[in-house]
């Protein structure tokens, strides 16, 4: 049975963290994910997850000055020192609250592809040597070009390289079946291929990125390979809710999941 995490980067937008959390709870979530929380104090999160009996699992390396253009430094030649501190402060973080990987953003780059594939691995394999000292897992995800025009990778075998060169086994990868989808399609059969690398998986309507009872994805399908595969990690619900996100939960009746699966 698939168990579902709450990803509440974009769950309950409209909530201060720690209500999000709460809202995530009172739903039947039973395990939470975040994209940004730095502003939050991570004794608090780890206070409110004990309260609720929830799991707290992966964050996102710091992005940069987003009003620039960035996304990430993991692969921006130049800004070594910049991302080691960006996986230092994720690091420090998770070991404060409680949670258990880190995204390590790549970046948009205007750069020769090469030389930031070399600055990427470089970076990862000093973070990950790092983390792995915190029991802490890295993920690497293929973002699709269209949400981020220029992002450095968005395709699993870019991904595949990486993994390989770096080759550490706190680095894995994050499936996310939505990007996945807008970008190479043919979800079952990647999933399948890519099955024993994967960290963690998230999921979202394709092309709308809302619930997942919606468009040209039929999740029952990918539900049921993923047990099939043995998956039994969580499954971010990574999606922007149509309209409120408690209404939206229908969706787990309307293809036959629950969030109580591992009750
Ligand atoms: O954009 C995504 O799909 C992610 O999962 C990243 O964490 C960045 O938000
Ligand atoms: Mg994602």
């Amino acid at each position: 049975m698939p168990k579902f995490s709450a990803n509440l980067g974009f769950l309950w937008p409209d909530r201060p963290l720690l209500d999000r959390i709460d809202a995530a709870a009172d739903a039947g979530f039973e395990a939470i994910e975040l994209h940004w929380p730095y502003d939050t104090d991570p004794a608090d999160v780890r206070k409110l997850c004990k309260a609720r009996e929830l799991t707290l699992l992966g964050i996102n390396t710091y992005a940069g000055d987003t009003a620039k253009g960035e996304f990430g430094l993991g692969a921006l030649p130049g800004r070594e020192v910049d991302f080691q501190q960006a996986v230092d402060q994720s690091i420090a973080w998770c070991r404060a609250s409680g949670a258990q990987a880190i995204h390590a953003v790549a970046g948009v780059i205007p750069f020769d592809e090469a030389h930031a594939r070399d600055t990427f691995i470089g970076n990862l394999i000093r973070a990950a040597d790092k983390a792995a000292a915190h029991d802490v897992t890295l993920l690497l995800e293929p973002i699709n070009q269209r949400d981020k025009p220029g992002y450095f990778y968005s395709n699993l075998s870019q991904a595949e390289v990486i993994l390989d060169a770096v080759d550490r086994p706190n680095l894995r990868l994050m499936f996310d079946v939505y990007h996945v989808g807008v970008t190479e399609g043919d979800v079952l059969t990647r999933l399948r291929r890519h099955m024993p690398r994967i960290g963690h998986v998230q999921i979202a309507a394709v092309p709308s990125r809302a619930e997942p009872d919606e468009g040209e994805l039929r999740y029952e399908a990918i539900f049921e390979t993923l047990d099939s595969l043995g998956y039994t990690g969580w499954i971010g619900c990574e999606y922007k809710p149509r309209t409120d996100t408690d209404a939206g939960l229908k969706w787990l009746a309307k293809l036959g999941v629950s969030l109580r699966a591992t009750r």
